[in-house]
């Protein structure tokens, strides 16, 4: 084998797959622990543990040259810092939602390489699916319709200031989503026009939501159009907006980003 060969990166179709299997596999872990546990805060513990372990062995396993941060593993910014491959992974996203046994959780696996993100995997284990940033179907950038406005998906605990300078600009309709790969889903889907959140978030909350945004074609960003950080010694997110261009375009404008 020669010298170029053993070095050669991935291509970003087969990370794209790994995330896409890996979130899949640990997914079904969970769907088997939920099966096996009680509701309640140790179901959702054990949930958090778990996926952790089985999902950062496997890329230790398939990637062993690869950095990780996950939510659960170190907060130790050295290990990570300056990494040309880093993994970002959220091993269960929802978790009091999976510990209460409701079907709003999820499992997100991307990939940032020279802090671009590239790649990435969601999955909603309880609702069956799975999607990644390389062959999910693109999104019809369909224009704004103001005498129908906007339908707007947020978070059910802690849902966003902007809001209301949104709904004076043009009729909203807010649907509270837990976990942000359920919201992101619901946009790549078509079943709201924008994912809107503000007030904090960490990049294993949206690393792997926003690849697989991006690549349906939507534009994610922060509140002010800047892009979101990823791979900072600081995993801190502070906000974001998930919308195809159309509709993103017409957020900013009113958010004055
Ligand atoms: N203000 C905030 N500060 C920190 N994390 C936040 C946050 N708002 C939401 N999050 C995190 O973002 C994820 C989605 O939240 P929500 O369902 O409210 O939209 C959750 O991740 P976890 O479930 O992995 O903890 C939640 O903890
Ligand atoms: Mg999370």
């Amino acid at each position: 084998m020669s010298a170029a060969e053993t070095t050669a990166d991935p291509t970003v179709a087969e990370d794209a797959a790994l995330a896409r299997e890996l979130a899949d596999a640990t997914g079904a872990l969970l769907l088997e622990l939920r099966d096996d546990t009680a509701p309640g805060r140790d179901r959702e513990y054990r949930g958090d543990a778990d996926a952790h372990d089985f999902l950062v062995g496997a890329l230790a396993r398939h990637r062993p040259g690869d950095a990780v941060l996950s939510e659960e593993g170190t907060q130790d910014p050295a290990p990570r810092r300056g990494a040309h491959r880093l993994w970002i992974v959220d091993p269960l996203d929802g978790s009091s939602g999976y510990g209460r046994g409701g079907d709003e959780w999820g499992v997100h696996v991307a990939l940032v390489v020279d802090g671009t993100l590239v790649a990435g995997a969601v999955a909603l284990p309880a609702r069956g699916e799975v999607v990644d940033s390389d062959t999910v179907p693109p999104v019809e950038d369909t224009p704004v319709d103001p005498e129908r406005g906007l339908t707007v998906t947020v978070s059910r605990s802690r849902p966003p200031s902007e809001l209301r300078r949104l709904a004076a600009a043009f009729p909203v309709r807010t649907v509270a989503m837990s976990a942000a790969g359920v919201k992101t889903l619901a946009v790549v889907d078509g079943r709201v026009d924008a994912y809107l959140h503000s007030g904090g978030q960490y990049e294993w909350d949206n690393a792997a939501p926003a690849a697989v945004a991006q690549g349906a074609g939507l534009r994610v960003t922060r509140l002010d159009g800047r892009p979101l950080p990823f791979g900072a010694d600081d995993p801190y997110s502070p906000d974001l907006l998930v919308a195809r261009p159309a509709v993103h375009a017409a957020i900013l404008e009113v958010l004055g980003g």
